[in-house]
């Protein structure tokens, strides 16, 4: 596989981009406008310029990666090449469906359709187009260039040979996989939204302060990041979508709590919009 279309140039859309192309694919990146081009376009040139003053990269890796990738506003054109297109576009099962109706018309007959879904159904999504056994979710993590795991997973119809393909370009790009059952939430976005939903409501219980709520699960539990902080991090929008999705699977446990509610209805999404949990402006 040596081209990629991206279709999404958002959070994950641009770190999945950077990603195959530190690795030397050739990226096309697809978004509905310029504004989102250009900011995916300057997002990879900042966190190259992080992994190159960490000493990661040098200056050659970051303009060979930069030349790599080039940008569309028009899905036909990150499709007609393409050897695996992945999806990252909100997470919405009627637009994804929409998208991969677009995607299997206009990609090749060899490509694979991924998914970057965090929750949703994969067989719901393959079911649109006329090569299920070549669709399968391709769930990354945020930052995708720094984080190691790839989650794929099988869909209904998805074909053991599509699995190894996912499996064996994960690995090329330096990435682990695991393997799972498609079931809503999958395993990681089941177990994170658990901990992180319980957290908020752990606050908005008025049990401690925003800051205590992060900072005693950062240093009593060793984790990188405190859960609101996270939330914020993933996109509080993409939280509610998700808890929306498990609650129709699990029930009430998943329920979202209103704060996460009001901030969304607030257009406070997290990092991404300067406010969530959090200001950022
Ligand atoms: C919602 C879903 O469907 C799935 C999801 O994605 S759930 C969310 C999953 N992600 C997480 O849980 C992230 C949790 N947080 C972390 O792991 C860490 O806080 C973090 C990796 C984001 C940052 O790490 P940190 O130690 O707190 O900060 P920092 O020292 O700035 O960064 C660590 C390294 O990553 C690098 N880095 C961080 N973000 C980067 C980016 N966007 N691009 C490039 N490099 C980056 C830094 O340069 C640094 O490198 P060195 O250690 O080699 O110098
Ligand atoms: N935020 C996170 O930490 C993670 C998110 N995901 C999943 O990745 C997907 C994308 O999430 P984010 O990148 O966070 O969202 P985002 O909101 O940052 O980016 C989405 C991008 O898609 C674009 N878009 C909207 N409609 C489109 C269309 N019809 N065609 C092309 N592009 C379109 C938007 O303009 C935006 O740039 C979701 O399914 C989400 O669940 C998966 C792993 C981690």
């Amino acid at each position: 596989m040596k081209k990629i279309g991206v279709i999404g140039a958002g959070l994950m859309g641009n770190g999945i981009a950077q990603t195959m192309a530190m690795s030397g694919k050739y990226v096309i990146l697809q978004d509905i406008t310029e504004e989102a081009l250009l900011k995916a376009r300057n997002k990879i040139e900042k966190s190259l310029g992080r992994l190159e003053k960490a000493g990661h990269i040098n200056q050659e890796r970051v303009t060979n990666t930069l030349s790599k990738i080039t940008t569309t506003l028009e899905i036909e054109q990150a499709c007609k090449e393409s050897d695996l297109i992945i999806e990252a576009v909100p997470e919405n099962l009627q637009l994804k469906r929409t998208i991969f109706e677009q995607l299997d018309r206009y990609a090749p007959t060899h490509a694979i359709l991924a998914t970057n879904t965090s929750e949703l159904s994969v067989t719901s999504i393959a079911a649109v187009t006329n090569r299920a056994d070549q669709v399968i979710g391709m769930h990354w993590f945020n930052p995708a260039p720094v984080m190691k795991l790839i989650e794929i997973v099988k869909g209904i119809d998805t074909s053991n040979e599509t699995v190894k393909m996912i499996e064996s370009i994960s690995e090329e790009v330096g990435k682990e996989t695991v393997l799972v059952k498609d079931t809503q939430g999958f395993v990681t976005t089941r177990a994170l939204s658990a901990h992180m939903l319980e957290c908020m409501r752990i606050y908005e219980e008025g049990v401690a302060s925003l800051e205590d709520v992060d900072k005693a699960i950062r240093l009593g539990l060793n984790y990188p990041m405190g859960p609101l902080q996270l939330a914020d991090y993933v996109g509080l929008d993409t939280m509610l979508y998700a808890s929306e999705g498990l609650v129709e699977a699990y029930g009430d446990r998943f329920r979202p709590p209103q704060i996460l509610r009001k901030l969304v209805e607030a257009g406070h999404f997290g990092v991404k919009t300067g406010r969530g949990f959090y200001s950022y402006e």
